[in-house]
């Protein structure tokens, strides 16, 4: 566990459990880049053309996200998903926090201009809901798609699983990972991410988008 500076990467985990898709709250800092030390195009993904967005997130890990997914079981057609209209407050919880799986373009085209960082679910997102927990594995394509991923922009994996479970499972050492629903979190030293407040340039609500996958 890291937590030598004594700052949580993250401050709001209401927004984290909640939000699919949105733009980070004003007092939520969760990564800066050391300067030089990010290896992705254009630093904390700023400048990552479109084309790259959506070859990145949308052909890489969207697609192998879909195949994860318990809704595919329930055959629930991505995009077509039918909102309970009658409970107004969850009309509305959607239309702030859309599914990332069936609003991808709608991600895209608020990305544009705005440094992104990426949270990833673990089980039924990352890897297939399976009746034994310890064979929840994460395929070799989920694994390519989550790799580039953190090639562009700053990502973690958020899990109720203990950290240390979930890093066996991923295998990949430049994710932040944050286990035990959150209460046990490691950043990464090779993706050279730190969360230190002071050293960043707060981010606004304007030049940050936060994509979460649950
Ligand atoms: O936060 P997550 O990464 O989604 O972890 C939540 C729980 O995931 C695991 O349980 C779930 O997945 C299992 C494997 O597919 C499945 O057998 C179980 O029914 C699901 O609830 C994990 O075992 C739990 O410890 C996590 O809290």
């Amino acid at each position: 566990m890291d937590l030598s500076n004594g700052s949580p990467v993250i401050s709001d985990p209401m927004s984290m459990s909640q939000s699919l898709m949105g733009v980070l709250p004003s007092n939520m800092m969760p990564f800066s880049v050391r300067p030089g030390g990010y290896s992705g195009a254009g630093g904390a993904g700023v400048n990552v053309s479109r084309r790259k967005i959506e070859e990145v997130l949308v052909s890489g890990l969207l697609d192998a996200m879909k195949s994860s997914s318990p809704r595919k079981k329930h055959n629930v057609v991505f995009g077509q998903e039918n909102l309970p209209e009658e409970d107004p407050a969850y009309s509305a919880w959607m239309a702030k926090c859309p599914s990332a799986l069936a609003s991808f373009k709608q991600i895209v085209a608020s990305a544009q201009g705005k440094k992104i960082a990426v949270f990833l679910d673990y089980d039924g997102t990352l890897s297939p809901i399976v009746d034994d927990p310890e064979k929840a594995v994460m395929s070799p394509v989920m694994r390519a798609a989550v790799r580039n991923v953190a090639k562009y922009f700053p990502a973690a994996i958020v899990s109720g699983r203990s950290r240390k479970k979930v890093l066996e499972f991923v295998k990949l050492k430049e994710l932040c990972y944050a286990g035990s629903h959150g209460m046990d979190i490691m950043t990464s030293s090779s993706a050279h991410y730190e969360h230190n407040a002071e050293k960043a340039k707060k981010p606004t609500s304007s030049n940050l988008l936060a994509i979460f996958c649950l």
